[in-house]
């Protein structure tokens, strides 16, 4: 399976998600998931042994009354304590405290230790996904549809989160219902089975329920991503959109999206809700026949049967939780599928990381060649058999018709693409995918589209030298003929550019990239039609900048502009992906 196809889900078993969810939990932290679980159980016991101290309680009362005393506490409590042990009031009292405070702190450390163990998990997940598509190869993540990265990082994750608390509350209630039980043996083996039998005929009734849960969940899967994908395009090309008055056919797709997800979402509430209140039904009808089982067929006493009747009933919305929890979290366990798929996909696409990798040529001191490389995008051959050299510290140009392949081939010479066949040699040495990362530690690249962060001008000039001094940067500046705009801004270096560099001229942008790339001080420059938006003056300071480039460094120009081609050494003239002639520039 491809990356792009990814978010598909494969329809694993709801317990196979949950097993998948839960190993990740406790990869996350064992430490934590232990002590979170150790504190719960203690949490629960405690809880129901407060509620089990209501029996002496309720004895103690009946017998001041004159009620009948019960035997089964006091008769557990004989060996140890001695036949004459006699139970009083405040001795209950100050056990029954005891026991609750006990029980509140175990609830505390539980609480604390599961927040934590959530937290850590969700950001664990975040930033290993992160990490997974910061590694994977351009060539893969470039096939992946941004909106729905941004979907598996952002929406994804909240359902996960959602998951992986209701599969902690599933847990919880599980420990719940185990503690309960084995309390109401304690009082009543007979009656504990009656109620054991009707909650898993109930919940076995339920089954086809959690199914349509299950169903629900994988729609609402790619119904989210429709919604993030139709979103993600209206924002980016809005104002393309409003240009062409196009608005209302993202609000129709948006609202057709919203309309199927509501649909979706009211069928499983009419089913959910009915399922809930069935399960009301039957628990008030258990209960009255429980009550009648006990006083009629058992003839249970009074105390027993109160204590009995607490349990149950405390028991009942732990109950109805289970059943809400386990829901939840087949709902939304879809969610944490898609984000492994996408993780693993990326892993399988990984490029080798940058300390691991096999150092490339330092630098370029001689010359780049390619030697009959060809490169195809799935069945379209975009480089065919191409060869031609770049020699070191002189300046290319590549230049052709639009479609040609040039942009496909400063790819190549970055390594972020590797040929489907023939050689690319860095002074001889051939480029392989394992020098990517190191090889472009000497490479500057300005693309066609200026890519600038919503930050400071600073902050966008140390994307390419995190070291750079303040000089450096007006060197850099000045070298890009952008060092006189800059002055201007109203807090210079510290002005923010907007969103995307939006407040800036599209030739203003274009010369801070340059500026950028500069202050890398690269081996090799490619600039892929970076002057496209300057005017005449701007692009002929900016090609005298080039120039004074030549014996520094080795430049590569991608260009339809016939004035830049003026400053290279060297023409390549390239069309439907081969090399038409090598010239003199
Ligand atoms: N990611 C891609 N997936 C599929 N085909 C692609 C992809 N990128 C480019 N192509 C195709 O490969 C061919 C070469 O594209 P390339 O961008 O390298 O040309 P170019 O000469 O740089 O064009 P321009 O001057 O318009 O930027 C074109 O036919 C283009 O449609």
């Amino acid at each position: 399976m491809t990356l792009a196809d990814s978010s598909i889900t494969t329809g694993l078993k709801t317990w196979q998600r949950c097993r998948a969810l839960a190993a990740y939990v406790l990869s996350v932290s064992r430490k934590r998931s232990i002590l979170s679980v150790v504190f719960l159980i203690l949490g629960s016991f405690s809880e129901g042994v407060s509620l089990l101290l209501l029996l002496p309680l309720l004895q103690f009362i009946s017998a001041q009354g004159g009620g009948t005393v019960l035997d089964l506490p006091t008769g557990l409590l004989a060996p140890v304590l001695g036949a004459s042990f006699q139970i009083e009031l405040w001795l209950i009292l100050v056990v029954f405290v005891a026991v609750v405070t006990i029980g509140a702190l175990f609830a505390r450390f539980k609480n604390i230790y599961m927040s934590a163990l959530l937290v850590d998990t969700v950001n664990r997940l975040r930033i290993d996904l992160f990490a997974s598509i910061s590694r994977a190869r351009w060539s893969a993540v470039a096939r992946k549809r941004t909106a729905d990265l941004d979907h598996v990082l952002t929406g994804d994750i909240d359902r996960v989160q959602t998951a992986t608390a209701s599969l902690f509350l599933l847990i919880q209630n599980g420990v719940f219902l185990c503690a309960y039980m084995l309390l109401s043996l304690m009082i009543s083996w007979q009656m504990t089975a009656i109620a054991a039998v009707a909650g898993a005929l109930v919940f076995v009734a339920l089954r086809p329920i959690r199914k349509q849960g299950a169903i629900f969940g994988d729609k609402l899967t790619t119904e989210r991503q429709r919604q993030y994908r139709t979103i993600s395009d209206f924002l980016a090309g809005l104002k393309v959109t409003k240009s062409f008055n196009a608005e209302p056919r993202y609000i129709a797709e948006l609202n057709g999206t919203l309309e199927r997800m509501r649909g979706d979402l009211m069928r499983y509430t009419r089913i959910n809700s009915l399922g809930t209140t069935l399960f009301q039904i039957l628990s008030a009808v258990m209960v009255c026949l429980f009550i009648y089982v006990a006083y009629a067929v058992y003839a249970m006493p009074f105390s027993r049967i109160i204590v009995l009747l607490v349990i149950f009933m405390r028991l009942s919305p732990r109950f109805t939780g289970t059943q809400d929890h386990l829901q939840n979290a087949i709902i939304n366990l879809p969610a944490f599928e898609t984000m492994q798929r996408v993780k693993a996909d990326c892993d399988a696409a990984v490029e080798i990381p940058q300390a691991a990798a096999t150092p490339a040529p330092a630098g370029l001191k001689h010359s780049l060649d390619f030697e009959t490389v060809s490169f195809a995008y799935g069945d379209h051959l975009a480089v065919d058999a191409v060869s031609f050299s770049l020699p070191a510290k002189q300046i290319t140009a590549i230049v052709g018709p639009s479609g040609g392949g040039k942009s496909t081939m400063a790819d190549l010479v970055m390594g972020l693409l590797m040929p489907d066949s023939g050689r690319i040699l860095i002074d001889g040495v051939a480029l392989e995918a394992a020098h990517g990362p190191s090889w472009r530690t000497h490479i500057a690249y300005v693309p066609q589209e200026t890519y600038l962060l919503s930050a400071t001008v600073a902050e966008n000039l140390k994307i390419a030298a995190p070291h750079a001094t303040v000089d450096d940067m007006w060197q850099a500046l000045r070298q890009a003929q952008a060092a006189a705009f800059i002055e201007r801004l109203p807090q210079r270096l510290d002005t923010p550019v907007g969103d995307g560099g939006i407040k800036l001229s599209g030739g203003e942008r274009q010369r801070v990239a340059l500026a950028r790339a500069l202050l890398r001080q690269p081996a090799l420059l490619i600039l892929d039609e970076s002057t496209s938006a300057l005017d005449r003056e701007n692009t002929q300071g900016i090609l005298s900048t080039i120039d004074a480039l030549r014996g520094q460094m080795t430049v590569l120009l991608i260009t339809h502009n016939p004035v830049v081609v003026e400053c290279a050494d060297k023409v390549i003239t390239v069309e439907g992906g081969r090399v038409l002639s090598h010239g003199v520039g």
